[in-house]
């Protein structure tokens, strides 16, 4: 597994080694020892798999209680994949980081807890997988605004239409008036 620094603060690109032959692939995609040594992470506790269509947009997510830190990857299709710093007390605060996931590339990204995180699939479908180091405490979610103009954050939209989104994100928060980590 190779791993690679972002311009965030403990935001890091996991690249598997993959082995292919005649049948097909293999790759390890998680051990629990290599990732805690290279993240300082507890093992992960819960796994989760969406699906949805191009121009679905997911984010900008996280809980304040219960902080998730997400290994996020794409088994199908592809995603533009994002992650803003909310810790106060980092020098990368207040930053995004966006990077392509996708079912080629094997890609997987280290969002930690103290981050929002979104997607934007770019593909026809996409399917996003990922393991999380808490478990899903809907009573402190927060979602913010995924074009928060204070963000500016860069998404690849598809022939230049607006996502689509849930109702929840729609009504996301600003940025500004986000509660933030310390
Ligand atoms: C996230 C989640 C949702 N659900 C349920 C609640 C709801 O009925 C349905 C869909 O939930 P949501 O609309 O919140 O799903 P979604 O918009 O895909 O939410 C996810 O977005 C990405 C960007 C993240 O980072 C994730 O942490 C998570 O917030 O699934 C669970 O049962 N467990 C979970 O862990």
């Amino acid at each position: 597994m190779n791993v690679i620094k972002t311009k965030l603060n403990d935001v890091l690109i996991f690249e598997p080694k993959v082995f292919g032959d005649e049948r097909g692939f293999f790759m390890e995609t998680y051990r629990s020892d290599f990732f805690t040594e290279q993240t300082g992470s507890l093992p992960l506790v819960q796994d989760n798999h969406s699906k949805s269509a191009q121009g679905i947009l997911r984010g900008l997510h996280y809980q304040l209680e219960h902080t998730q830190g997400k290994l996020v990857r794409v088994v199908q299709g592809s995603v533009f994949d994002v992650a803003v710093d909310l810790r106060q007390s980092s020098t990368t605060f207040g930053q995004w980081f966006g990077i392509e996931l996708s079912a080629q590339n094997n890609r997987q990204l280290w969002v930690p807890p103290g981050f929002a995180h979104g997607f934007y699939v770019t593909s026809e479908t996409a399917e996003f997988v990922y393991k999380c180091s808490d478990y899903y405490h809907p009573q402190s979610e927060v979602a913010i605004k995924w074009d928060d103009p204070s963000l500016s954050i860069e998404w690849p939209l598809v022939d230049g239409k607006q996502p689509n989104l849930s109702a929840k994100d729609i009504a996301g928060t600003a940025f500004a008036d986000a509660p933030k980590f310390k």
